[in-house]
């Protein structure tokens, strides 16, 4: 199975990093070869553009790929599960959470563009020219589109443009640019998308829950500690558990007390305060540690 992921840019390295994450050590390979093998060996990644991968799993060049939902809308149809798809279309399995952005439509902020209905008949520059004329279809404005392949924000101060249609995320770069947004048009962020006719193979179902697995851990914290057994009901009240924490009998302390050893996943942002709670109803040898993954 092969799976496409962005060969350069800013998805590069949290993709990549995802990957050994989730188990799938991506063997050495020499800067830019396009293709690597895994620790798995059904599973080979294949390195394109962010915005030829869609094309990749659409063409069967890769089984999965993994880029933002806007490069993936701007190549066709995506679709929430395999059973919707039509013909061509990508089945959007997971998000993956980085790379968020939104596409908006921006005006300059002295311009006579404030609202979309003041597009008609004139133009706007994009490096998303389908994404571009569904929205504007949607809306009910006729403009027309130009594409561009880099400096968008420039356009409509060199005349080529009334408005853009571009990624923001921050804001800096249109603000520099003295561009005013006017419109949302699509909020991305990086997903696992997978062909319909692969969706639901074992070895993608495989790869998908190792994906899910490195998500569930984000942010979530292993504590584990030893606490006198009578005390056990207050340390479970204490801690916020998932489901519950793991209790375990272990050797009874100097003065004969039974002792049990209780480990839980938490919430980081719990952490701080389930300490001191936790040592103010006896436990003791308290050990927080990183989860890599989470199975649930
Ligand atoms: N400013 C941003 N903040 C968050 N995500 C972004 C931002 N810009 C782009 N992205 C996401 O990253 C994807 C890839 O962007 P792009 O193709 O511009 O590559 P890049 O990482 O900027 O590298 P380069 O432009 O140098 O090829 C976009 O399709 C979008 O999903
Ligand atoms: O809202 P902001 O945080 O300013 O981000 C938006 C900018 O980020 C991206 O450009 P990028 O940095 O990828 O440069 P590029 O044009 O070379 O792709 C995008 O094309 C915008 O220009
Ligand atoms: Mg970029």
């Amino acid at each position: 199975m092969r799976i496409a992921v962005p060969n350069k840019g800013r998805l590069h390295e949290p993709t990549l990093s995802l990957l050994e994450r989730a188990g799938l050590h991506v063997e050495e390979t020499a800067d830019r070869q396009l293709y690597a093998d895994t620790v798995d060996e059904d599973v080979t990644v294949l390195f394109a553009r962010a915005a030829d991968i869609p094309e990749y799993v659409r063409d069967g060049a890769a089984d999965l790929g993994v880029t933002g939902l806007d490069q993936a809308a701007e190549s066709g149809g995506v679709v929430a599960a395999a059973s919707e798809a039509a013909d061509g279309d990508l089945v959007d399995l997971l998000d993956l959470g980085y790379g968020s952005c939104r596409l908006v439509l921006a005006a300059p902020e002295d311009g006579g563009v404030s609202a979309v209905e003041d597009l008609a008949e004139k133009t706007v520059a994009t490096e998303f020219p389908n994404v571009t004329r569904d929205y504007l279809d949607r809306v009910g404005v006729d403009a027309d589109v130009v594409t561009v392949t880099g400096a968008t924000e420039l356009t409509p101060h060199v005349d080529m443009a009334d408005a853009i249609v571009d990624i923001t995320s921050t804001g800096t770069t249109l603000k520099v640019n003295r561009l005013a947004v006017i419109d949302d048009v699509l909020d991305s962020s990086v997903r696992l998308f997978a062909r319909p006719d692969v969706a639901g193979d074992p070895k993608v179902e495989q790869v998908l829950t190792a994906f899910e697995s490195v998500l569930a851990a984000d942010g979530r914290r292993y504590l584990m500690m030893n606490a006198p057994k009578k005390r056990l009901d207050a340390v479970k009240d204490v801690i916020p558990g998932l489901g519950g924490p793991t209790v375990m009998d272990v050797e009874a302390d100097e003065n004969g007390n039974g002792m049990v050893a209780v480990h839980a996943v938490v919430d980081e942002r719990d952490v701080f305060e389930t300490i001191s709670e936790l040592r103010s109803v006896g436990a003791t040898g308290i050990l927080v540690t990183e989860i890599e993954r989470l199975v649930e």
